[in-house]
């Protein structure tokens, strides 16, 4: 969580590569559609929870970097937003950050549900795919939730979807696999010195990570639409000023919540407030367990009519 967040080719030499004549090192980047398993999937083969993962699709609108070290490399994972079809401005900013993301990266892993038909979604990712040089890694997520013969059926469908440099069908949550897609994404990186300081897991600011445990927590057990409406700013985070030993530190968060509507600001905070409440201790929990320290949460709700097709509004909530 801290430690520079630029890539670093010099400097100390935190890792000793047992060969540094093929120690690879690069990008890659996670790709699929909503709910396809791609953050789980970046939990795993980092090992440690970067990316906040949901039952609700889009849930991740940042960038979270999640970085694998390994003796004999260094994969820098960039889990997406989720590639889909634009339908509103916020859709287009995030597919314009999507395919600059795929032309830069040195291998794509694009995730296909087991559990899912191959449908109209995929189909469109793999057509945006086949338009960049980068190599793509097909990998089937969730295996372990289908039988054989479905999966057999699956991979089939992969195969006929596009041209893929492996396919490898994968179960984040049960530990099926994770290692070989490591493996295999790793071999598509170039032979290079290691680019973090090892240790590093991510470098995704803790205020971004704190915004989004704050969603996480708000887009619990609500309605389907809701996710698409509702953007999540921290304001100010500050450690609060005379506090004795005893007290120990804490940290004051100040945090909005903005949804499209008002009928939203009301299904978010519930009857008297309770749901905001819960929403409030809930995210109050992460966060600490997150920075390691005790934290005040301020959390409001407000309502910032149609962000989703606003420039201003968009450039506002960090778009
Ligand atoms: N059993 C099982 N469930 C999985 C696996 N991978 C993902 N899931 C579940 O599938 C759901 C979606 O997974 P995510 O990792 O959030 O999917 P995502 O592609 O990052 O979703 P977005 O952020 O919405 O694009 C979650 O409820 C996960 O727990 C897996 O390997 N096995």
């Amino acid at each position: 969580m801290t430690g520079p967040s630029q890539p670093t080719n010099q400097g100390p030499s935190y890792l000793s590569p047992r060969d540094p004549a093929s120690y690879r090192a690069g990008f890659a980047c996670v790709v699929g559609r909503p709910n396809a398993g791609k953050s789980t999937l970046v939990n795993a083969l980092v090992g440690t929870k970067v990316a906040i993962t949901s039952d609700r699709p889009q849930t991740t609108r940042h960038t979270v970097r999640g970085i694998v070290h390994r003796e004999d490399a260094q994969l820098v994972l960039v889990d997406t937003p989720g590639l889909h079809r634009p339908r509103t401005l916020l859709g287009n900013r995030l597919n314009d950050l999507v395919m600059g993301t795929l032309a830069e990266v040195d291998v794509v892993g694009f995730c296909l549900p087991s559990d899912q038909k191959i449908g109209p979604g995929d189909e469109f990712i793999a057509r945006t795919l086949a338009e960049i040089r980068t190599p793509v890694v097909a990998l089937a997520t969730k295996a372990h939730l289908v039988d054989s013969k479905r999966l057999v059926e699956h991979l089939i469908g992969i195969e006929q979807l596009g041209d893929f440099a492996d396919i490898v069908p994968v179960s984040s949550l049960e530990d099926y696999q994770v290692d070989v897609v490591s493996d295999v994404l790793c071999s598509h990186l170039p032979v290079s010195p290691p680019l973090y300081p090892e240790g590093e897991l991510t470098d995704e600011p803790d205020r971004v990570m704190v915004a989004e445990l704050v969603r996480e927590a708000a887009l619990e057990g609500v309605r389907d639409e809701l996710p698409h409406s509702l953007a999540v700013v921290v304001e100010e985070m500050n450690e609060r000023p005379d506090r004795t030993p005893e007290q120990g530190p804490l940290l004051d968060v100040h945090v909005t919540v903005f949804v499209e509507r008002q009928s939203q600001k009301a299904i978010v905070i519930g009857a008297k407030g309770a749901r905001l409440r819960d929403v409030g201790s809930r995210s109050r929990e992460g966060i600490e367990a997150l920075l390691g320290t005790r934290v005040f949460l301020d959390l409001h709700v407000k309502v910032a009519k149609d962000w989703q097709r606003d420039p201003k509004q968009l450039q506002r909530l960090g778009f």
